[in-house]
């Protein structure tokens, strides 16, 4: 789950990097892996720095300095195709035509017919198994093909539009063509989030996309808007042109990004992410007194930070019992569903979270999360609720059990990983060490975000029901993706450690290790570790 952002200045001799670093600071929680900006100054000469690492390792002010101009495009990484390595961070960059930059949030399910087509049909060179860099070049061939000396919007469109035809996924992108303007443009379901915001100055206008909205309210921009499903917008300092360049989709918003992946202060698709977690807590409320009856014999509810913060607070007061936390965060440490490999995830939750006996001895306690993907959250925390001498522990979730892999932006790959996959609520809570987990009814969950935007018919639910919008996800896609991309094969993979492809990221100075190793998280054997699945 991706960060993308990219803005335009209405003055050029102002640096747009200085705020491309700040919204990606915004939109750290999303990508942890590795980040990038690239700028376009003057004669439409561009400028780049981009590699492994959290926004803050990435970027500082010397490299900031050198990337001028005022206009570019920014980046945070989360993978789900290719591999962790340093060249497949983005934005990325191809010369032909006119010089283009592009970043994308999102998975493409038919990457690999898109890459043999581009090789067999446009002889484009594709040098990661990025599909991110198979994205940029179709939306490059496509402008080729159009033949024009010099770009006109007409042949953006144009080009956009064939790149909806041939690619099959979620989606949203932001792009930028040398010495011309930024795009952006998201996949004819809207599975993926963008929006962008104008900034009205002496000069004229700014002009921003953000994958969330609080990148632009942070930074002053108003008339904030998403782009519609299967349309693309196109910036430069004389015009806005937006234009919705496919009918045959129908706005089918990714669900999770409001049970997790977006911040509470976003919103996304008209849809307050903060109030969509309120009804959540309500709703799984009433699922908690259907489950356990009326008189529950819970003494405290307890939220693990930090996302269901909002969603715990709101069950407790519908169930009139005493909100606490119990455990406490540390705030240096980042989100442990995003990083890669199990032994590191497993190990950050003890590192990122303590419990504090005085909330725990002697209680049934009610532990609130956002999700329950893997279990590795939920299983540590219950074993310290008992350590820390609760009585009884019960566990629920503002989203049903996770059973089905997903393939547009978001790494859950494969079915076996998951912790409710072929398992019953007994046998999940038997599992993580509780006594009893209640979960969310998708109805409700849907129910939830759909309140707050009644003209939204359906949501991306596939890690849910199994149902993917787009077609194209087949048996055998979905069996080849689970090999390709576990845990245990996605390590054997990276301990191969193949040699730095020709990627034209920068060379850190620690550029061989990861942001993990280099913060200490020793122990840890390259990105994934290979030890434990649950
Ligand atoms: O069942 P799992 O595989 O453990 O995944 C679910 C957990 O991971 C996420 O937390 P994370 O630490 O990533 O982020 P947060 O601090 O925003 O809650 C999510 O909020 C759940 O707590
Ligand atoms: N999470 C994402 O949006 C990932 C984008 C892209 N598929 C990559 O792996 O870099
Ligand atoms: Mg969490």
């Amino acid at each position: 789950m991706c960060g993308i952002t990219a803005l335009l200045l209405s003055n050029p001799e102002i640096m747009a990097s200085v705020e491309l670093f700040e919204g990606l600071q915004m939109l750290q929680h999303r990508g942890q892996d590795a980040a990038g900006i690239v700028t376009c100054g003057y004669k439409g000469r561009l400028y780049q720095c981009k590699g492994n690492g959290m926004v803050r390792d990435v970027f500082n002010q010397e490299n900031l300095q050198r990337l001028v101009g005022g206009l570019g495009v920014g980046h945070v990484r989360y993978p789900t195709a290719g591999s962790s390595s340093n060249s497949e961070a983005q934005p990325f960059y191809v010369n032909s035509p006119y010089g283009i930059v592009l970043a994308h949030n999102g998975n493409l399910v038919n990457a690999e017919e898109l890459k043999n087509s581009l090789d067999v049909k446009a002889h484009r060179h594709i040098n990661t198994d990025s599909d991110s860099e198979l994205l940029l070049n179709i939306f490059a061939d496509n402008l080729q093909q159009t033949g024009k000396f010099r770009i006109y919007e007409e042949d953006i469109f144009t080009a956009i539009k064939g790149l909806y035809e041939q690619c099959i996924g979620g989606y949203a992108c932001v792009a930028m063509i040398a010495g011309f303007g930024i795009i952006g443009f998201r996949d004819p379901h809207g599975i993926r989030p963008i929006c962008y915001g104008i900034r009205r100055s002496h000069e004229g206008f700014d002009f921003m996309f953000s994958s969330e909205s609080v990148v632009l309210d942070a930074l002053g921009f108003t008339e904030i808007k998403d782009i519609d499903p299967g349309e693309a917008v196109i910036v430069t300092r004389q015009a806005i042109t937006r234009r919705k360049l496919v009918h045959w989709g129908e706005l089918t918003p990714c669900i999770f990004e409001y049970v997790y992946f977006a911040r509470p202060d976003s919103v996304i698709n008209g849809i307050s992410v903060y109030r969509s977690r309120l009804e959540m807590g309500e709703h799984l409320a009433n699922q908690v007194i259907k489950e356990c009856g009326k008189n529950l014999d819970i003494d405290v509810v307890i939220p693990v930070p930090d996302t269901s913060r909002v969603a715990a607070l709101q069950l407790s007061h519908k169930l009139k019992i005493a909100y606490r936390e119990g455990f406490i965060k540390n705030r240096y440490v980042g989100r442990t569903f995003i990083m890669p490999g199990q032994q590191m995830r497993r190990k950050s939750v003890r590192r990122k979270l303590n419990a504090m006996a005085l909330e725990f001895a002697d209680k049934n306690v009610l532990i609130v999360d956002d999700s329950i993907v893997r279990g590795t959250t939920s299983k540590e925390i219950v074993q310290m609720a008992r350590d820390a001498g609760a009585k009884k522990v019960y566990f629920a979730s503002c989203a049903p059990p996770v059973r089905c892999p997903n393939v547009y932006g978001i790494d859950m790959p494969s079915r076996r990983e998951l912790v409710a996959f072929n398992r019953d609520n007994d046998s999940i809570a038997k599992e993580l060490g509780a006594d009893m987990v209640i979960y969310q009814d998708l109805n409700d969950l849907i129910a939830s975000c759909q309140k707050f935007n009644p003209h939204i018919t359906s949501f991306d639910c596939s890690v849910f029901d199994g149902q993917y919008v787009t077609g194209g996800v087949t048996d055998e896609y979905l069996a080849h993706l689970e090999k390709d991309r576990s845990d245990l094969a996605k390590s054997s993979r990276e301990s191969l450690h193949s040699p730095d492809t020709i990627g034209l990221h920068n060379f850190l100075h620690t550029s061989s290790q990861s942001y993990f190793e280099r913060n200490g998280w020793s122990g840890v054997k390259g990105v994934n570790g290979v030890n434990g699945s649950n």
